[in-house]
């Protein structure tokens, strides 16, 4: 709970620092959100199941759904652009067999109504400016984006009908984790021919702009988009942490533009965070659509890598005094002492029981607490109290009413 507190104290800072508001959204919605007929993995996991109300309801696999639900029912109410973030718990069903958390916290930061990808690298700034706050380098961590507009344009070229688009990306995306020859079985059940796979295999290897661009042409939006994110980069300061990489295409179907994933220089350990532009999302929901792009970044994933990286930061809990009585008759003053401390601020831990001294200076050290307020009965009847200080050992008889 210290390393989550600390985990999420800290995207809290960034995202506040990036001027985005806290949002949060129910985690439990109807499953036809999360209904999408691209082949996701996250559906076939979703957590889903019939209410008292014979409602079909779900879990939450992820953020961005409710996000999009909930600026259309916001409608014309909010000013744009909006600039949400959210820490949320998110759900899986998955066999326990497999070992695997079926929930994770997920922080999320999503631009609306930004069509530029100067949205994208304000994005993109605000992981960094995070790792950075964490003591991870751009020697530790790194940046593979690319645009599901190359994907696209491949597609027309061999005329791949649209409707094809969001299933292709999620073959795609399972480059790597299923055999080459199931990825081209189902991307000819995707509608494409064999010249057509050869071609789009060739193009998603390129790991070069300049390759992309004998390959595409220089007209396409596909190019334009990455040469402004790279060039936008720039100018952030933080182009040693990104590089363009045509396989990246991510696993949600309603990508539309740059997606981007955060992954260890070491490749040890699965993708960090993951996010795009999805400016297709709303309209699916019957809003009218608006440009959005939004990342995830779970809570899994990187404390692995803080671990490996031995990053870990050391949180113990911090009490400033611990009050205790010498006399069962004094416990009542020992809460006044406490009430007394607590209306200045200061954090009390009131031992609760007549406990002999070596317990009470035991638990002093186990909580840390910078003073030991002892309430004896020779003190208590001069109006005093006596006051240690833990590092030290010094100790002072203290008027109540001069305790600080
Ligand atoms: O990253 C996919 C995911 C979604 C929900 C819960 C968990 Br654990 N993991």
């Amino acid at each position: 709970m210290r390393l989550r507190n600390w985990l999420f104290h800290n995207f809290r800072e960034v995202s506040q620092q990036f001027g985005f508001e806290e949002v949060d959204f129910p985690v439990l919605e109807s499953e036809a959100l999360y209904i999408r007929k691209a082949g996701e993995e996250i559906r076939d996991q979703l957590y889903c199941f019939e209410d008292r109300g014979n409602r079909r309801v779900a879990l939450r696999p992820e953020l961005t759904p409710s996000l999009a639900r909930l600026v259309i029912q916001k409608g014309k109410s909010v000013s744009l652009p909006l600039k949400w973030f959210a820490i949320g718990q998110c759900w899986r069903y998955e066999r326990m067999t497999r070992g695997r958390r079926r929930e994770h916290y997920q922080w999320n930061m999503d631009i609306i109504g930004v069509p530029d990808v100067t949205a994208e690298a304000e994005l993109i700034s605000s992981i960094i400016t995070f790792f950075k706050r964490i003591g991870l380098t751009a020697s530790d961590v790194g940046f593979k984006v690319s645009s599901r507009k190359v994907l696209q344009e491949v597609l027309r070229c061999y005329s791949v009908p649209e409707n094809m688009f969001g299933r292709v990306c999620i073959i795609i995306d399972k480059i790597g984790k299923i055999p080459m020859d199931d990825i081209r079985k189902d991307l000819q059940s995707a509608d494409m021919s064999e010249v057509a796979i050869e071609e789009l295999l060739q193009i998603l290897s390129l790991k070069s702009l300049a390759k992309l661009e004998e390959k595409l042409g220089a007209s396409g939006e596909a190019l334009s988009d990455l040469k402004q994110l790279f060039s936008l980069a720039e100018k952030y300061g933080y182009s040693e942490w990104l590089q363009f990489d045509a396989s990246i295409v991510r696993g949600l179907a309603y990508y539309t533009g740059i997606v981007f994933e955060g992954f260890d220089r070491e490749g040890k350990l699965r993708a960090i965070c993951g996010g795009g532009r999805y400016d297709r999302l709303l309209s699916t929901f019957g809003g009218d659509d608006l440009p959005a792009c939004g990342f995830g970044f779970g809570d899994a994933v990187i404390l692995e890598l803080l671990k490996e990286r031995g990053l870990l930061p050391q949180l113990n809990l911090q009490v400033e005094n611990i009050v205790c009585s010498l006399d069962p008759e004094l416990q009542g003053a020992a809460s006044t002492v406490a009430t007394i401390l607590r209306e200045k601020g200061q954090s009390v831990d009131l031992v609760l029981e007549n406990k002999p001294l070596k317990w009470v200076f035991k638990r002093a050290a186990r909580i840390n607490a910078r003073r030991l307020i002892l309430v004896g009965k020779a003190e208590w009847q001069k109006g005093m109290v006596n006051v240690k200080t833990l590092s030290t050992g010094g100790q002072l008889e203290t008027k109540l009413d001069e305790l600080e």
